[in-house]
């Protein structure tokens, strides 16, 4: 089966049209305002435009206003909403796009359960917990903690980068993959290098 996949924290044109010519299925923009690959809506917007059909601009909010949310998503063109703090579903499902909650995995919390209060999510993005930060960390998590049955869509995320994409695709098998920090050479700037062996990963784990 083919793996979806999305390249998030870019800031650079340059670094989106990489990532196209590679296949990805999605561009993540940062906007949050804390973050270090920061985008503005505008700038985000800038690159959107040159995005050919079938691939999505996903923006990526922490705890934001519900007013910064219209604004910046309006303004950027985004298809798809990603939610990677501690937003309430009805928080995240009172606006006119789509979107993905993120949930940073740890022992203990019950993902079945966390999965059926955002039942009006597109899918949980799993990412890695680490403290202080909400994401981008390059950290990954015990893939153990994924359980079977889980009712939506989920998407595999956290310190994901060539030498681990296909230990993590094959111990996971996951619908959809997302990654960051680990196509970088600095906060940001993604490499064409690290996204090329990165897809071929990718490539190497479908249809087997
Ligand atoms: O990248 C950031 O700076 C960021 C800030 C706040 C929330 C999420 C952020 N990034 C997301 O984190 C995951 C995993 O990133 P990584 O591959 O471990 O670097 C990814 O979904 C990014 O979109």
């Amino acid at each position: 089966m083919r793996i979806r996949v999305k390249i998030c924290g870019i800031t650079r044109l340059e670094d989106a049209m990489t990532a196209v010519h590679h296949g990805v299925d999605a561009i993540g923009f940062i906007l949050w305002p804390q973050s270090e690959r920061y985008i503005s809506p505008e700038e985000a917007g800038q690159i959107v435009r040159y995005l050919p059909p079938f691939v999505q601009a996903v923006g990526v909010f922490v705890n934001p206003d519900k007013s910064w949310v219209e604004v910046a998503s309006a303004a950027a063109g985004l298809d798809l909403l990603q939610f990677h703090g501690d937003e309430s579903p009805d928080f995240c499902s009172q606006f006119h796009l789509p979107y993905i909650k993120a949930v940073r995995v740890r022992d203990g919390l019950d993902l079945l359960q966390y999965a059926q209060c955002y039942e009006g999510s597109k899918g949980l993005l799993l990412d890695a917990y680490a403290e202080g930060k909400p994401g981008g960390t390059g950290h990954i998590f015990d893939w153990k903690l994924i359980p079977s049955g889980l009712s939506l869509p989920w998407i595999l995320s956290g310190g994901l980068h060539s030498d681990n994409v296909v230990d993590a695709i094959e111990q996971t098998r996951p619908l959809a993959i997302d990654v960051s920090s680990g196509v970088e050479i600095a906060n940001g700037i993604k490499d064409a290098d690290k996204i090329s062996v990165f897809m071929q990963g990718v490539r190497s784990c479908e249809n087997v």
